[in-house]
């Protein structure tokens, strides 16, 4: 019978790794492009002026070669220093759309602050091994970003 293992055909073997991350920030949904009043229809009790906060839980998934020496895709001590660089440290505790230059003219969606996660993480990770951002912003409200 053919040998179907993918180390047996192409000498390497490709893995998927996950970090996961929790942060705490508040936010308030609000377009600069839309009024007071479409504002506040569009996006409901997320427009309070005060803002409301979440427990955000960010996933980071890598995928690259398991190197033969190593065993690993990606050292897990590095991941985590990426990712207290690009989410903890400016993101964790913080007000998003106040304290983080990004949003002050970006809304602070969930798919909005997924991608700014991945813009950040893909310019400090080795080329081509950052795979997925996934970001709870509730149990019930999940994004999935892959760069597109
Ligand atoms: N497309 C998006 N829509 C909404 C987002 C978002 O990020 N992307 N975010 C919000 C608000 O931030 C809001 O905080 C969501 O909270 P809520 O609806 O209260 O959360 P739950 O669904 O978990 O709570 P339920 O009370 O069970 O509905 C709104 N829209
Ligand atoms: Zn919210």
């Amino acid at each position: 019978m053919a040998n179907t293992n993918a180390e047996h055909q192409t000498g390497e073997r490709i893995a998927y790794l996950t970090r996961v991350q929790c942060f705490s920030a508040s936010h308030r949904l609000h377009s600069l492009g839309l009024s007071d009043d479409e504002n506040q229809r569009i996006f409901g009790k997320c427009n309070n002026p005060n803002g409301h906060g979440h427990n955000y839980r960010a996933e980071v998934t890598v995928r690259g070669k398991i190197n033969k020496v190593t065993g690993m895709v990606i050292n897990l001590t590095d991941l985590k220093e990426c990712i207290e660089e690009v989410i903890m440290v400016p993101l964790d505790h913080k007000n998003l759309d106040m304290d983080v230059p990004y949003f002050a003219n970006v809304v602070s969606t969930t798919e909005n602050v997924a991608a700014y996660i991945w813009d950040g993480l893909v310019k400090i990770l080795p080329v081509g091994e950052m795979y997925e951002v996934k970001i709870y912003e509730t149990d019930k409200n999940i994004v999935v970003y892959r760069g597109e």
